[in-house]
């Protein structure tokens, strides 16, 4: 292997729930790896003015009053709004301004609940390199105009950068207290960067769409070339920058597997969280999980029939194991509990329970049936209708069953 002289600077854009949590998995790695990348990771942090804990610790330092999250962050190595109580290495540095934290950044990890995401890519867009590589940590698709576009794929419209993405069983809380879990990469950019910078001729454009069925959006996207001088950006790169002792990172060539699995388990978790509430017990449950992963399959297959690997949603942890970890304990499938137990709609919950956290489950839920009435296959996915027919309070949670029954004519 050739040496290199520069190394990656990664940033990390949101600072929130996991991507705290992130950015304290790859500051760990950065300072592991300083051959790879430089030691000090910037993290964007959309700033606000947040309470400080009852702690004469915090209180020391931080005053009594609401301060800036970026200060708190910098001053106490903890984010005591989206991760308290949790301490967070010295070389994860919080900055306020996006464009300051992307302009020198490599490696841009996109890590911010997703209906912020649009927005914030428009306003980095012209402040990035644009060699830069992109790896979206978001769960969730967007619709418009009829189209379905994973997080990705957004990256890469928008900023004319390649993006993977990275989803698995993983909730935050438990990841940083590092109790053991998987996580799986998608990564299938085209070996371009090294094998044939010499200057012969060589096609570096990446099909935006290749991942579809069908070609309805613009095509090509011409990646630059990372400088000889950085480490290849490559699979094994990645691990490297996430990978720790109870992160166990398997990397995979299915993008769209990896960025659907991440995105429709979160309404199969509200349809969990929503039977547990009616204490229907654990056959329901299984019940949930089997049709909600035949149902992300068939999305997959239907969409996505290029490159999905329905393996991914089966073996891969995000897959079903993502399924299972959120069916049974994550802020989708527990804010849905609540709901069915408090007898309010989840919004509620989620405005009062969650500490600023975002649900992605419902705007997720909102996207996926707009696609699908569009497309006319809602028969097709009778969970997915279903869990927005309840959320749109069209259909009380006691109507799931009957919604979900094969036969139509017991459907009344
Ligand atoms: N939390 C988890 O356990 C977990 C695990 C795996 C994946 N994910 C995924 O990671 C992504 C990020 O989730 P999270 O848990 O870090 O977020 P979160 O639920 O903690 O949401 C809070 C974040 O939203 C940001 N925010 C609020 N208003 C904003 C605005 N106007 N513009 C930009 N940002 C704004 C806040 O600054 C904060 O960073 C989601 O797609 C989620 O599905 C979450
Ligand atoms: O808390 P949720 O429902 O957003 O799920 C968190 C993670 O996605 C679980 O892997």
């Amino acid at each position: 292997m050739s040496k290199t002289s520069l190394k990656h600077k990664v940033a990390i854009i949101g600072s929130g729930n996991w991507g705290s949590t992130i950015g304290k998995i790859v500051a760990e790695n950065a300072k592991e790896h300083k051959k790879l990348f430089e030691t000090t990771i910037v993290m964007w942090a959309f700033e606000e003015d947040v309470d400080v804990p009852n702690d004469p610790g915090l209180w020391e330092k931080l005053g009594a009053g609401p301060v800036k999250l970026s200060h708190a962050i910098n001053t106490v190595h903890q984010n005591i709004k989206y991760l308290p109580g949790v301490r967070l290495p010295d070389n994860l540095v919080a900055n306020s301004n996006l464009q300051d934290t992307v302009k020198d950044a490599t490696i841009l990890v996109f890590n911010l609940p997703h209906q912020f995401l649009s927005m914030t890519l428009s306003q980095i867009n012209g402040y990035h390199r644009p060699y830069a590589r992109g790896i979206s940590c978001i769960k969730g698709v967007d619709v418009a105009d009829g189209t379905v576009t994973l997080y990705s794929e957004m990256v890469m419209e928008k900023l004319q950068i390649y993006c993977c993405a990275l989803s698995g069983a993983n909730i935050a809380p438990e990841v940083v207290a590092e109790k053991f879990c998987e996580t799986t990469i998608g990564y299938d950019s085209p070996p371009m960067d090294y094998k044939e910078r010499d200057g012969s001729p060589r096609d570096n454009r990446v099909k935006v769409d290749e991942q579809r069925q069908s070609n309805s959006k613009p095509t090509h996207i011409k990646l630059s070339p990372i400088p000889k001088e950085y480490p290849p950006v490559e699979s094994s790169l990645l691990k490297t920058l996430f990978e720790r002792p109870y992160f166990q990172v398997h990397v995979v060539r299915d993008v769209a597997g990896v960025a659907l699995g991440g995105a429709l388990k979160n309404i199969i978790a509200l349809a969990a969280g929503f039977v547990t509430g009616k204490k229907w017990g654990e056959n329901t449950k299984a019940a949930i999980v089997r049709i909600g992963v035949l149902e992300m399959v068939e999305f997959g297959r239907t969409w996505f029939s290029k490159s999905v690997d329905e393996r991914t949603f089966t073996e891969e942890s995000a897959g079903m194991a993502d399924l299972i970890a959120s069916c049974n304990a994550g802020r989708n499938y527990r804010s849905a509990l609540r709901s069915v137990e408090k007898g309010v709609p989840i919004e509620e919950i989620e405005e009062t329970e969650l500490g600023g956290q975002k649900l992605q489950g419902i705007s997720t839920a909102r996207a996926v049936h707009e696609f699908l009435s569009k497309e006319g296959k809602l028969d097709k996915f009778p969970l997915f209708a279903s869990v927005y027919e309840i959320i749109e309070n069209h259909q009380s949670v006691e109507k799931l069953p009957s919604l979900l029954r094969k036969d139509p004519k017991a459907q009344n």
